[in-house]
């Protein structure tokens, strides 16, 4: 037996599951307590090791998030907005840090993720890595700079299955540029333009979305004006870095009071 927390994962035959399962395995600090598909997906019911093509690792895939959360002192959760509302509630009931990574989240799904913090921890962030949030900073602190006569415009690039958009990361830097430029994201965001849109607004904050291959997940911040333009970009080459986010999410709730917290608290960036 041993007293390092227990952590399922949730999703675990997506692309960021099985590298959540990868980073746990070796992660000195946390062990895998569970693994959890959807009801009906081809994994349920088969030892996790084998059923990502290597060795048996003694857990098996289940479909019942109920009993795995009892078990485990974290929750790790990359899916879908219907089963990360679903999860949080199920989490706080077994007093599980639950560390969300999913995207795409309405603001109902937000409100249903709050109330579950009253009683357990959670962390949320549309972005896991160290590089994105630092680069909310930087965002937030160049939009407090500059005055409206900047446009500022959010671009993303992200693989071909990727199913919400903008991305997590491009709407927490929307959400940075428009804390730096003290006004609210809902009233200025201006999204995918196209045909006659008339010009641009002035003061609004833009975002577009590219879609194609394996592109990891790249963001960028362009602030322009006339004649000159400044642009901060952050390139994800390797999912592993979002995964040792949320790991390091997992470990660094298990003493903290319930509330909803972010990898800005957690990365000590606050
Ligand atoms: N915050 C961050 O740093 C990052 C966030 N993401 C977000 O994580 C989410 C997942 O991304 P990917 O792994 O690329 O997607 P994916 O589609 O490869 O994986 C999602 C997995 O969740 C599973 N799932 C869906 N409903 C479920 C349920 N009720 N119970 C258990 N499992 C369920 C699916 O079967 C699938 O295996 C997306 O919202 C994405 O935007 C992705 C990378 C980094
Ligand atoms: O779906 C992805 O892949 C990613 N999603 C997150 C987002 O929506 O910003 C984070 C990362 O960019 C990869």
């Amino acid at each position: 037996m041993t007293d390092k927390p227990g952590v399922v994962i949730t999703g675990v035959s997506g692309r960021m599951g099985q590298m959540l399962v990868r980073e746990v395995l070796v992660h000195d600090g946390l062990r895998l307590a569970g693994a959890l598909e959807r009801p009906g997906h081809d994994w349920v019911g088969h030892d996790l090791g084998e059923a990502m093509g290597g060795a048996a690792l003694g857990v098996r895939v289940g479909d019942d998030p109920l009993e795995a959360f009892a078990r485990a002192q974290a929750v790790i959760d990359f899916t879908a907005p219907a089963a990360t509302v679903a999860f949080a509630d199920l989490a706080a009931q077994a007093r599980a840090v639950h560390v969300i990574g999913t995207t795409g989240l309405s603001d109902d799904d937000l409100k249903r993720i709050h109330i579950a913090a009253r009683h357990a921890v959670i962390v949320r962030a549309g972005n896991m890595s160290l590089g994105v949030n630092l680069l909310t900073k930087v965002t937030e602190q160049v939009a407090r700079a500059l005055d409206a006569d900047w446009d500022i415009e959010i671009v993303e690039a992200h693989h071909n299955r990727k199913v919400d958009a903008p991305s997590g990361t491009a709407l927490m830097l929307g959400e940075a540029a428009a804390a730096g430029r003290g006004v609210s994201l809902a009233e200025v965001s201006d999204r995918g333009r196209d045909g006659m849109t008339g010009a641009r607004d002035k003061g609004a904050i833009g975002f577009h979305a590219i879609r194609g291959g394996d592109i990891v997940g790249e963001h960028e911040v362009i602030f322009a004006t006339g004649g000159e333009r400044i642009v901060i970009k952050h390139i994800a080459s390797d999912r592993a870095l979002f995964a040792r986010g949320a790991l390091k999410a997992a470990l660094w709730g298990q003493d903290k009071a319930p509330g909803e917290y972010d990898m800005l608290d957690v990365l000590g960036l606050n």
